[in-house]
C-alpha cells in the first residue's frame, strides 16, 4: 500500500494501481474534458459533486440489499426528496437552468450516488417533464411546466397496458370527449387495456401523462396525450374512478415502483388534453395542428436520444470497476518460480475489457452527435420544416436498440472479468446490469426499432435507385451500385468503408428478397414478414457503419489540439474498436467486400497488438472517465483499489453476522440433523 493525499484527505492506494497510474503516458485531465465535452463542463461538474456529495447524504446507514422491498422503496423516496432539492435549490441557483439544462448529464451522474437502482422520480425527470415541454400549448406550458419543475406536482408517463407495449396503435384506454360537461372521460374497458408498467406510478406520483385513444363525436382520431391527476394533492389519496398500484417484484428497477393504473369513467377537463399538436375545441371539434401525426412520439424519440449517452456511461462505470478489479487481481502462474501476475497481463482479458472503454467512448461521442441532431431536427420542427424527422426517427431508433444491447453484453463482460467477485452485489455489476438489460426493452424493444430503422432503409434504398439525393448518414449507398469490389483496405477509413459496403449490400438483399416474395404472389406486407431477420440484420449494419464514421470522425475532430500522446491513445483506442468489430464480423466482409483469409490474418495480428500498446494506458484511461467512488458504488473498483479490505467490510455488514448463531439452527437445523424432525 501506498499513502496519497486526494482531494485533502490522506488515503491508502494499493501499490499494483500506483504503479499502473505512474506507466500511464498521457493527461488524463484532458481525455476527462474530452468526455465531458470541454474543460468548462468538467470543472462545472466537479463543483456540482462536491455540493451534492460531500455531505455524505447520499450514503445508507444500511446497504439498501438487505432492507425488505417497503423499506428499499421508502429510502428511495426519502433520498429522492434530498436529490430533488439539490436540483431545484443548490444547482439551478448556481448555474440557470438554461445554462445546465435540466436533463443534464451532470444531474444524472450524481444520482448514482443516491439510488443504486433508480429513483421513483426517473420517470418525472426522464419522461413527465420532457413531455410537457414537447405536447403542451404555450398556456399549456405556462400553467404545467413551474409546477412540475419545482415538485409541486410530480408524474410519469403511462402508455404502455397489459395488452400492448410496442404496438401503440392498438392501446385501449378510452378518452370520450363530453361537450356537455366539456370534460374526457378516461376509461379502461378491458383487463388488457389496464395501464402497465409506468415508473412511480405505483405509490409515488400524483399525476401523469397517460396515452388513449380519443374519441369525439363519435369518431377515434387515434391515440393522444393527456395530462392527467390520479391522486389527491393533499391527502395522496386515489382519486374517484381511479384504481392504482404498484406492479411487484421485477429483475430490476424495484425501487422505482412501476405500476398499474385503471380508468373507471374518470372525467378530466378538456383543458388536460395536451393540445400542441391535435385540439379538441368546446363544442368536440378534431382539429389537426400538427404536418406530422407522429409528433405525439416525441417523448419517445427524445428518451432513445438520451439513453445512448446512458449507455456510454453505465459501461464506463462497468469498465472503470472492472480495469482497476484486474490491476489489482493476481492469479495463477503462467511461468514457474514468477508471481502471479495481475489479470489484466493476460491478453484474454486485455480483449474483453479494452473493447469496453473504446466502446465507452465510441458512444459518448455517438450520442453528444446524436443530441446535436436532434436539436437541429427540433429547431426544423418549431419552422414548420418535418422532412428530417423521419432520419432522426430512424437514427435514435437504430442507435437505441445497438447501444442498449452492446452495453448490456459489455457489462456482463465486465462482470466475467473480475471471476466471482464480480458476482457480489457489492461489486455493484449486478445492478448496473439489471438496469442496462432493461433499456434494451423499455422504450421500444430492440427489433421492433430495429425495423423501423429497415422501413428508413428500403426507402432510402428506392431513392438511390431513382438516382435522387439521399441524406448524410445514409449517402453511402449512392455508391453501392459501384460494380467492382474495391481492393481490401485495413485502414481506418478503409474498414469504414468496407462496413458501408456491408450494410449497403445487406439493404440490396433485403431488397432482392422482398422483390422475390412479391413475384412469388405475396403482398408487400407478407414479403416484408418474411424478410424480417435480414431487415434486422441490415439496420444493425447500417447502425453500425454510423457509429464507425461518428467515433473515427469525431475522434480526428476532438484530438485537432490535443497533446500528442492524448490524441494518440484516443486514436488507438478508435482503431482498436475498428479493428475488433473487423474479426467480429469476417463472414460479412468476405461476403460483401475483398477481404482475404490473409487479410483476416493480418487483422488478428493488428488488434493483438494493439492491446498491447494500450495496456500501460489502461487505468489511467479509466480513471479519465472520473467517476467518484461514491457514483461508482463498488467494493471492485474504487480510486484506492482496496478490493479485499472492501469486500470484507462489506460482508460485515450482513445482517446474519450480527449473532454467532442464528436461531434457525435450533428451530430447524438441529432437530433435523438429529432426525427429530
Ligand atoms: C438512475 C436514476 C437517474 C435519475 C436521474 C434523473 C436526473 C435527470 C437527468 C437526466 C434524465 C435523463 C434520463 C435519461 C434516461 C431516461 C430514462 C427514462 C425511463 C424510461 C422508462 C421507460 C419508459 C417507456 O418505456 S415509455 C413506453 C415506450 N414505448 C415504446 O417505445 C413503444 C414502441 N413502439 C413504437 O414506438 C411504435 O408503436 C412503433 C414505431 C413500433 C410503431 O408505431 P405505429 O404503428 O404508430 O407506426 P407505423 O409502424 O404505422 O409507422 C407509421 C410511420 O410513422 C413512422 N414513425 C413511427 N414512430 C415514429 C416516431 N417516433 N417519429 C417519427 N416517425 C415515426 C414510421 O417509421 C412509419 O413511417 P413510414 O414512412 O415508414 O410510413
Ligand atoms: C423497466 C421497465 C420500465 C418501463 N417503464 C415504462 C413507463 O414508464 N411507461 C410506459 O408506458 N411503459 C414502460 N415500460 C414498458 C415498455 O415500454 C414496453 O415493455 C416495451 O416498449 C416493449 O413492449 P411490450 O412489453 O409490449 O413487448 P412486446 O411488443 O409484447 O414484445 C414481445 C416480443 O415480441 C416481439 N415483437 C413485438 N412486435 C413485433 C413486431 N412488429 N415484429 C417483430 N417482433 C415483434 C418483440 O421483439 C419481443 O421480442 C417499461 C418497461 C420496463 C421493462
Amino acid at each position: 500500500m501506498k499513502i496519497k493525499m486526494l482531494a485533502g484527505k490522506t488515503i491508502e492506494i494499493n501499490v499494483d494501481l500506483v504503479k499502473e497510474r505512474a506507466k500511464c503516458n498521457f493527461n488524463i485531465r484532458e481525455v476527462t474534458h474530452i468526455l465531458d465535452g470541454g474543460e468548462k463542463n468538467t470543472i462545472q461538474r466537479k463543483k456540482i459533486e462536491d455540493i451534492s456529495l460531500n455531505d455524505g447524504q447520499s450514503r445508507d446507514v444500511i446497504p439498501e440489499e438487505y432492507l425488505s422491498p417497503k423499506e428499499r422503496y421508502e429510502n428511495a423516496v426519502k433520498k429522492s426528496c434530498i436529490y430533488a432539492r439539490i436540483i431545484k435549490t443548490e444547482l439551478m441557483n448556481m448555474t440557470g437552468l438554461e445554462t445546465l439544462g435540466f436533463n443534464s448529464p451532470v444531474f444524472r451522474r450524481i444520482a448514482d450516488a443516491y439510488f443504486k437502482e433508480v429513483t421513483p422520480l426517473l420517470a418525472h425527470f426522464g419522461m413527465f417533464v420532457p413531455t410537457i415541454m414537447g405536447q403542451c400549448t404555450p398556456e399549456q406550458l405556462a400553467h404545467w411546466l413551474p409546477r412540475a419543475l419545482n415538485f409541486e406536482i410530480v408524474g410519469t408517463y403511462v402508455q404502455t397496458e397489459l395488452g400492448h407495449g410496442t404496438f401503440i396503435r392498438g392501446l385501449e384506454t378510452t378518452a370520450t370527449y363530453d361537450p356537455q360537461t366539456e370534460e374526457f372521460v378516461l376509461h379502461s374497458p378491458t383487463l388488457s387495456s389496464y395501464k402497465w408498467w409506468a415508473g412511480g406510478l405505483g405509490k409515488t406520483v400524483n399525476y401523469c401523462v397517460v396515452v388513449a385513444q380519443l374519441y369525439t363525436k363519435g369518431v377515434c382520431h387515434g391515440v393522444h396525450t393527456f395530462i392527467v391527476q390520479i391522486r389527491d394533492e393533499e391527502t395522496h389519496m386515489p382519486l374517484p374512478g381511479i384504481r392504482v398500484g404498484d406492479i411487484g417484484p421485477k429483475m430490476g428497477y424495484n425501487t422505482g415502483d412501476n405500476g398499474f393504473l385503471v380508468f373507471n369513467h374518470h372525467r378530466i377537463p378538456r383543458e388536460n388534453m395536451m393540445m400542441k399538436n391535435a385540439q379538441v375545441l368546446k363544442d368536440g371539434t378534431y382539429v389537426k395542428v400538427a404536418r406530422h401525426e407522429k409528433l405525439t412520439y416525441g417523448t419517445m424519440v427524445y428518451v432513445r436520444v438520451m439513453l445512448v449517452n446512458e449507455m456510454a456511461f453505465n459501461l464506463a462505470k462497468a469498465v472503470t470497476i472492472a480495469v482497476r478489479y484486474s490491476a489489482v487481481r493476481r492469479q495463477s502462474q503462467p511461468k514457474p518460480n514468477q508471481p502471479e501476475p495481475q489479470v489484466l497481463d493476460y491478453l484474454t482479458q486485455q480483449h474483453k475489457l479494452f473493447i469496453c472503454i473504446a466502446t465507452a467512448h465510441a458512444l459518448q461521442f455517438t450520442s453528444d452527435w446524436l443530441y446535436k441532431t436532434f436539436t437541429s431536427v427540433l429547431a426544423d420542427i418549431r419552422d414548420d420544416k418535418i422532412d428530417t424527422l423521419p432520419e432522426l426517427h430512424a437514427l435514435s431508433s437504430c442507435l437505441k436498440a445497438i447501444c442498449t444491447s452492446d452495453c448490456a453484453a459489455f457489462i456482463e463482460i465486465c462482470r466475467f472479468a473480475c471471476g466471482g467477485h464480480g458476482y457480489m452485489a457489492s461489486s455493484n455489476l449486478s445492478m448496473i446490469y439489471s438496469y442496462v438489460s432493461a433499456t434494451r426493452t423499455y422504450e421500444g424493444d430492440y427489433t421492433v426499432l430495429l425495423l423501423q430503422t429497415a422501413r428508413f432503409l428500403v426507402k432510402a434504398w428506392e431513392q438511390v435507385e431513382k438516382r435522387r439525393p439521399v441524406t448524410s448518414t445514409i449517402s453511402y449507398l449512392s455508391h453501392a451500385f459501384d460494380k467492382l469490389k474495391k481492393p481490401w483496405d485495413g485502414s481506418n477509413e478503409g474498414i469504414i468503408r468496407a462496413f458501408q459496403r456491408v450494410a449497403a449490400g445487406k439493404i440490396s438483399a433485403c431488397i432482392n428478397c422482398i422483390r422475390y416474395h412479391q413475384k412469388s404472389g405475396k403482398d408487400f406486407e407478407d414479403a416484408w414478414q418474411l424478410t424480417t431477420i435480414q431487415l434486422v440484420a441490415a439496420a444493425e449494419a447500417h447502425c453500425r457503419a454510423v457509429i464507425y464514421d461518428t467515433y473515427y470522425n469525431e475522434t480526428i475532430r476532438l484530438t485537432a489540439s490535443s497533446s500528442p500522446n492524448v490524441k494518440s491513445v484516443m486514436e488507438q483506442l478508435c482503431t482498436l474498436y475498428l479493428l475488433y468489430w473487423s474479426l467480429e464480423r469476417t463472414g460479412d466482409l468476405l461476403r460483401f467486400t475483398s477481404l482475404s483469409e490473409k487479410d483476416i490474418f493480418d487483422l488478428q495480428q493488428r488488434y493483438e497488438k494493439m492491446l498491447a500498446v494500450i495496456r500501460p494506458n489502461a487505468v489511467g484511461l479509466v480513471d479519465a472517465f472520473d467517476i467518484r467512488d461514491e457514483i461508482l458504488n463498488s467494493t471492485l473498483g474504487a480510486y484506492d483499489g482496496r478490493v479485499y479490505e472492501r469486500l470484507m467490510e462489506e460482508a460485515l455488514k450482513s445482517p446474519l453476522n450480527a449473532e454467532p448463531v442464528n436461531s434457525s439452527f435450533h428451530k430447524h437445523l438441529k432437530p433435523f440433523m438429529q432426525g427429530k424432525l
